[in-house]
């Protein structure tokens, strides 16, 4: 859980795609800039305009795990990936930013057509196919509907059209991806936004780094919350 080598730049781990995309405009916020675009560079490690941080690129769900063991300073990931990555590491991370970058939410879609209000009111158990156990898992217990629950890591939405599942639990933002599988939306379980999150001990041993990017991070994120 040590942070990254004290003489070492500091470390920000992001995920390529839309949180990489989200994110540059608040690195520029504190006069940031990534010359590097990880779509088209193989490289892993970029460097940035300032010589004391560095970014990595590492899967999704990957980035709390780089942050809790300490391969990176601080990172962002989605509030979906943190709450499963909790489920498992309880109070790993210390999470003092909400970004409201990557918005969308976590619900449960069913195939158009499936009555899936019926279903829960008769009783009926479930197969519902997930990348995110934990969240569904809580969200049924607290309905009292009984599941079978699948773990996926994609392409959720096939699972109700070859009969791998009854309902899935994904994330939704335009609703096109649904649209375009002929599923429908039938319950929100919950907001998604990313998050910085840091590790302990760098905010501890390398917080005069840290915090000026902390701040600016709080201060470009409209209505993001410093706690
Ligand atoms: N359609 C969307 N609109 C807005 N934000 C989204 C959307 N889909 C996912 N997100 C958010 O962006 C984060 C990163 O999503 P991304 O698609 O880049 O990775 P992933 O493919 O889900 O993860 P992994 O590569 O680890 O499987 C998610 O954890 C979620 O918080
Ligand atoms: O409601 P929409 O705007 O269509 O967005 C929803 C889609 O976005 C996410 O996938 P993503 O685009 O990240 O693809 P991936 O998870 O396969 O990388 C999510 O898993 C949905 O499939």
């Amino acid at each position: 859980m040590s942070p990254a080598s004290l003489d070492k730049p500091l470390t920000l781990a992001l995920s390529k795609g839309r949180i990489f995309e989200e994110t540059m405009p608040l690195l520029a916020a504190a006069g940031i800039s990534v010359t590097e675009n990880p779509e088209t560079s193989r490289k892993l490690i970029l460097r940035t305009s300032s010589a004391g941080l560095q970014l990595i690129i590492v899967r999704a769900s990957d980035v709390p795990t780089y942050v809790q063991y300490g391969a990176a300073d601080f990172g962002i990931a989605g509030a979906d990936v943190l709450y499963e990555h909790a489920a498992a590491h309880p109070g790993a991370l210390y999470q003092p930013i909400d970004l409201n970058i990557a918005r969308c939410r976590l619900c449960v879609a069913v195939r158009t057509g499936f009555d899936y209000e019926a279903a829960v009111r008769q009783g009926s158990r479930l197969r519902v196919a997930t990348k995110y156990v934990r969240a569904a898992r809580e969200h049924f217990a607290r309905k009292g509907v009984y599941v079978d629950l699948i773990k996926l890591y994609g392409s959720m939405e096939l699972a109700p059209l070859v009969g791998l599942a009854d309902a899935i639990v994904d994330l939704v933002s335009t609703g096109g991806t649904l649209k375009a599988n002929n599923l429908m939306e039938v319950e929100e379980i919950t907001a998604i936004s990313s998050r910085l999150i840091v590790n302990k001990a760098s905010l501890k041993m390398r917080g005069s780094g840290l915090q000026p990017l902390i701040d600016a991070f709080a201060r470009a994120s409209a209505g993001g919350t410093a706690r």
